[in-house]
């Protein structure tokens, strides 16, 4: 089966950081990662998304070298993953990664700094992470969202040319999140390469420079979220109707119409309807609309967000393989 990716516009500055090659890595008869390849840049911040069991989390393990690829090739930096970690251009921060017991946060945080070949100052690590009131907190009672920090902090102990993180911000609470992703823009903005994957498609949206779509260890989509919104091709249209009988079977009539939602909307200025639509062509479907003698108000047509967008490529790619 052959998949098709967008074209990514990310502009590219200097040679490729991270290069996959042609990379496949099975369990049994799941292929987690399936023939991958691709390039990441200087200065990218990127986002991997994908539905559970998509290869994500394999896809790290085999860029970090806790896992072994069954075929292909995976280039860091002109060298093999184990040789990058080793010379410190990677810094991570794993989804399960345990954190000691019984030592304090800032006796880890000056562990990581030892083994770093390019350490920064512990008490900036701590700063940075938003860690410094807890120093003294033995690891393994931290909550959640702390221990999350912890780990934030152990992937920034050192100056790395690659920061890659697996669901870096589950657990952190919004005010956490704001500081986690405004340190990592600066973080970027240095030229360092950003990789994280993520659930939280907003973050996707509002962070990365460029999303990765993966969908059973293959590539679907790369590009701009932009791009891949475009990609998905619906067109959201809601309006509102005034008082008075609707004929709805009509609405349903209308072209190029994916989903249709009617509610009701009571407001002091008097009740009428709002009608939502997804159209896989906006324009004819609000021509349409005129033609049908309906005369909407507060009419929008607006893109569909990146989840919608990442919900509609994935759902069509599965029907595709059912087919
Ligand atoms: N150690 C393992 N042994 C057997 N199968 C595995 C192993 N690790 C992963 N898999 C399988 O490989 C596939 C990819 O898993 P992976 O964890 O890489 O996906 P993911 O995109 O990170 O998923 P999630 O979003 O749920 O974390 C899944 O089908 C998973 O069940």
């Amino acid at each position: 089966m052959t998949t098709t990716t967008t074209t990514t516009t990310t502009t590219a500055t200097g040679p490729a950081v991270v290069g996959f090659d042609n990379v496949t890595k099975a369990y049994g008869d799941v292929r987690a990662v399936d023939g991958l390849t691709l390039a990441l840049y200087p200065g990218e911040t990127v986002a991997l998304l994908g539905p559970n069991g998509a290869g994500k989390s394999t896809t790290l393990d085999l860029l970090l070298g806790l896992k072994n690829a069954d075929s292909g090739t995976i280039d860091l930096f002109g060298t093999g993953p184990r040789e990058a970690i080793v010379a410190g251009r990677v810094g991570a921060m794993l989804q399960s990664g345990g954190l000691m017991d019984e030592v304090t946060v800032a006796e880890l945080v000056r562990l990581a700094c030892d083994l770093h070949p390019r350490p920064y100052p512990v008490s900036d690590v701590l700063a940075r992470a938003g860690v410094t009131r807890i120093a003294d907190h033995k690891v393994h009672k931290l909550s959640g969202g702390q221990a999350q920090r912890v780990r934030f902090a152990l992937a920034t102990a050192g100056d790395s040319d690659l920061i890659v993180l697996d669901e870096p911000t589950t657990g952190m609470d919004v005010t956490a999140r704001q500081a986690f992703w405004a340190t990592m823009r600066e973080q970027a903005d240095q030229g360092r390469t950003v990789l994280f994957a993520t659930h939280y498609l907003e973050e996707a949206d509002a962070i990365a420079d460029r999303v990765l779509v993966l969908h059973r260890g293959r590539l679907l989509a790369d590009g701009t979220a932009a791009e891949i919104k475009a990609r998905a091709g619906a067109r959201r249209i809601s309006f509102d109707l005034p008082d008075g009988p609707v004929d709805e079977a009509r609405l349903r009539g209308l072209p190029f119409l994916a989903t249709l939602t009617l509610s009701h909307s009571g407001s002091a200025a008097g009740s009428g309807r709002t009608v939502r639509i997804q159209s896989t062509d906006a324009d004819a479907t609000v021509h349409a609309l005129y033609g049908l003698g309906v005369y909407p108000r507060n009419l929008e047509v607006t893109g569909l967000g990146l989840e919608q967008a990442f919900v509609a490529i994935t759902a069509a790619e599965e029907a595709k393989q059912q087919s």
